[in-house]
């Protein structure tokens, strides 16, 4: 049916969504739509929608938009396919709430000192990992808890800029439009895409696992309302050793399987004897495949909303640096001892965890850079990221670096580092 819809446009589509059932929505890559709720209830990955208001979705994004009761949505602008499905998992997503939250209520209950529910989502890549994360988030935001909402997946995590691990706490829906809000995350650079370098990330993820452990000593309502792993797709060979790890790490009590009964019945035997339950979701129809293409876009577009902020509200500062006013650093990968050099039979191998300094070059153009909490050399291996700053130009003559901060003035720290995360900016 089209109509006039609530912003008063005549490109209006109106969809009307029986119990229990979702429309589908997939923008076009070039422009996003507009989605409102004329009647009834209904939530866009556990957010609520608040009737007679239209949110914003981006364009190249995916979502859906579910109700348990029953409900009218209209749909303002272009869309690549919108379509109400009748079979979703939402339901049995609801019931895992249910389950996490009574633990939650037990664990916040007067005099208890037990842990709230450490839940982390695992599966191969397109299955909705972060989708349940973000769903279960906003069920217990609503239910009046503040989970933290953990990431651990490089490559397309929903927090930051790709190339990190982080945690941030949800103590509000999700906001459709800006995504989590990120006042105080804790961020640690790994510095690239993929896991090549597996032990310096069991490091992060071992220290992040730390940091989760004091937070919840000193607080008794963040250790009431636990936390929500999202993972690597990565589940074979190194994969899953990083998930076992990261599983011990993070001492998780709930893993959720999305879409693998192999990788179920597989956790399932490792795990057993060990306090962790481990539960198989069913994953949702609605997931869409991504392209490398579209995932290159989507890491693209997550470095320019740090910078640019989600809807280009924010103006980063372009501010120069000398190369002698800043201290570089790469982590891992420290060069191999010629094998002349080596006793007969050994092997060369790079130290994972050597921090080496880095000479200023042109290979920074374009390069994203982490600010380090580290004071000194010693400090980094430990040491979580301020923010990040991303290189626009290098004048090798005046020895100096152009770049663009979230914010102006003087960086936290001169100690930066270097990854292999690359940007082309804004003309990409
Ligand atoms: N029910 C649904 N209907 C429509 N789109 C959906 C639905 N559930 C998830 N999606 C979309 O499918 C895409 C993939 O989902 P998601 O990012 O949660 O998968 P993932 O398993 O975390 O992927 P990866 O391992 O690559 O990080 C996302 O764009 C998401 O918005």
């Amino acid at each position: 049916m089209d109509a006039t819809g609530v912003d008063g446009r005549d490109d209006v589509v109106s969809h009307a969504l029986a119990r229990e059932e979702e429309l589908r929505v997939e923008t076009l890559r070039s422009e996003g739509c507009a989605i409102a709720l004329v009647s009834g209830h209904a939530e866009i990955f556990g957010s609520e929608l608040a009737r007679g208001q239209s949110v914003k979705i981006g364009g190249g994004k995916k979502v859906a938009v579910f109700t348990f009761h029953g409900a009218t949505i209209e749909i303002t602008g272009k869309v690549e396919i919108a379509y109400v499905a009748g079979e979703t998992p939402m339901v049995s997503y609801a019931n895992a709430h249910a389950v996490l939250n009574a633990k939650r209520e037990r664990a916040g209950a007067a005099g208890s000192s037990e842990e709230g529910p450490r839940v982390m989502c695992v599966g191969p890549t397109d299955v909705g990992k972060s989708t349940v994360c973000s769903i279960l988030c906003n069920y217990a935001a609503r239910s009046g808890q503040a989970p933290l909402y953990v990431d651990l997946d490089l490559g397309q995590g929903a927090l930051t800029v790709p190339g990190t691990i982080c945690a941030a706490p949800v103590d509000a829906q999700i906001d459709l439009e800006e995504g989590i809000p990120l006042e105080m995350p804790l961020v640690y650079f790994y510095g690239d895409l993929t896991v090549n370098n597996p032990e310096y990330y069991k490091h992060i993820v071992t220290r992040l696992g730390a940091l989760l452990d004091e937070r919840s000593k000193a607080n008794d309502d963040a250790r009431a309302a636990g936390c929500v792993v999202n993972t690597m797709g990565w589940i074979d060979g190194m994969g899953l050793e990083l998930l076992l790890h990261a599983r011990e790490a993070l001492k998780i009590d709930h893993v959720l399987v999305i879409g693998q009964e192999r990788l179920y019945g597989q956790l399932q035997q490792k795990l057993a004897g060990t306090d962790c339950q481990v539960f198989r979701m069913q994953k949702s129809g609605g997931v869409v495949e991504r392209t490398q293409e579209f995932r290159r876009a989507t890491r693209d577009r997550m470095f320019k909303e740090y910078f640019y902020g989600p809807t280009g509200e924010l103006a980063p500062a372009s501010q120069t640096a000398y190369f002698s006013q800043i201290s570089l650093y790469r982590i891992g990968g420290g060069p191999r001892a010629p094998a002349s050099a080596l006793p007969i039979g050994q092997t060369a191998s790079t130290d994972p965890m050597r921090i080496a300094p880095v000479v200023p070059s042109t290979s920074l153009l374009h390069s994203v850079l982490a600010v380090s909490h580290g004071k000194t050399q010693g400090d980094l291996l430990n040491s979580n990221v301020a923010g990040f700053i991303y290189i626009t130009e290098v004048d090798m003559i005046q020895k100096k670096f152009t770049y663009l901060s979230p914010c102006p003035g003087e960086l936290p720290s001169n100690v930066l580092l270097v990854g292999n995360l690359k940007w082309l900016g804004l003309d990409n």
